[in-house]
């Protein structure tokens, strides 16, 4: 067990590593932003989510985790999306980060092709260039952690992300983040049930912050959900989705897991 205080510095430590990537694709700006304009068009990432009658389950493609270690090491991303496709899953959340999460954009890429299903780029989003990126990587959603972004930062990477065609989840943990999501004009609100920091999750965070969204607000509960029951309880809390790694990652039979996530009603939400 890592003290919790060098649990902490894991977050600023991605965030400088992403810094030094960042670096890198200072050089392929141009080239960069005509991939992206050249991409064909985005999945409906919103839509895959919003206004159905169960709750949505986007399923990720994780290989490791910083906190968890090793999850699936082996993992086929291209078999493993269209297992998730098969077993009711909406959309696809492929972790691309490498140095932390052994990811990368041709997992992205693979997993995509696999499937018809739209794609979420899971990375650490701090500037213009990585949104270009994913866009020429065929990406239909990125996320913005509101943690590690100033509101002039979030507001124009929002920005920058809608206007690349781009849909976009704005992962908050507490009130005051998700006031920062609404001002940015957030229309998919991810609430991290994970505190960053201790790594620890707790659905009851997105049981407390979910009443405070607008109407008409995609909300997404993030981290920890485990099973049917866990389901049941978001659903009646009103969510539209949720995001999923390790418990289906770690399930001898994803699909399976997948499935039996993939079925509880929702509450309209007021
Ligand atoms: O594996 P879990 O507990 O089901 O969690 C999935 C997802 O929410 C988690 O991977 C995640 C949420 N926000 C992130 C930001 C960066 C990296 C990873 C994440």
């Amino acid at each position: 067990m890592q003290a919790p205080s060098k649990r902490s510095d894991i977050l600023a430590r991605i965030v400088a590593t992403k810094r030094d990537e960042i670096a890198l694709l200072e050089g392929r700006a141009l080239e960069l932003r005509a991939r992206a304009a050249d991409a064909p068009p985005a999945r409906d990432f919103h839509g895959a989510l919003a206004a159905h009658p169960t709750v949505r389950v986007i399923a990720e493609v994780k290989r490791r985790s910083p906190g968890a270690g090793e999850i699936r090491p082996g993992l086929d991303p291209a078999r493993l999306a269209s297992t998730y496709e098969r077993s009711g899953a909406a959309a696809l959340s492929v972790l691309t980060d490498r140095d932390y999460f052994g990811g990368s954009l041709d997992d992205l890429r693979a997993a995509r092709s696999a499937v018809s299903l739209p794609a979420l780029r899971k990375d650490f989003t701090l500037d213009r260039l990585q949104i270009d990126e994913a866009r020429a990587a065929g990406a239909d959603a990125v996320l913005l952690i509101v943690r590690i972004l100033d509101d002039a930062r979030l507001a124009d990477l929002h920005g920058h992300a809608v206007e690349r065609g781009l849909a976009v989840l704005v992962e908050v943990h507490d009130a005051a983040e998700l006031e920062r999501a609404v001002d940015c004009g957030a229309r998919i609100v991810g609430i991290n049930n994970r505190d960053l920091s201790t790594f620890r999750t707790d659905l009851a965070v997105t049981e407390g912050l979910l009443d405070r969204l607008p109407a008409g607000t995609v909300v997404v509960s993030e981290s920890g959900i485990r099973g049917g029951d866990d389901m049941e309880r978001l659903g009646r809390a009103g969510v539209d989705a949720v995001l999923v790694g390790e418990s289906i990652l770690r399930a001898p039979d994803p699909g399976a897991m997948v499935a039996e996530l993939a079925a509880p009603p929702r509450r309209n939400r007021a």
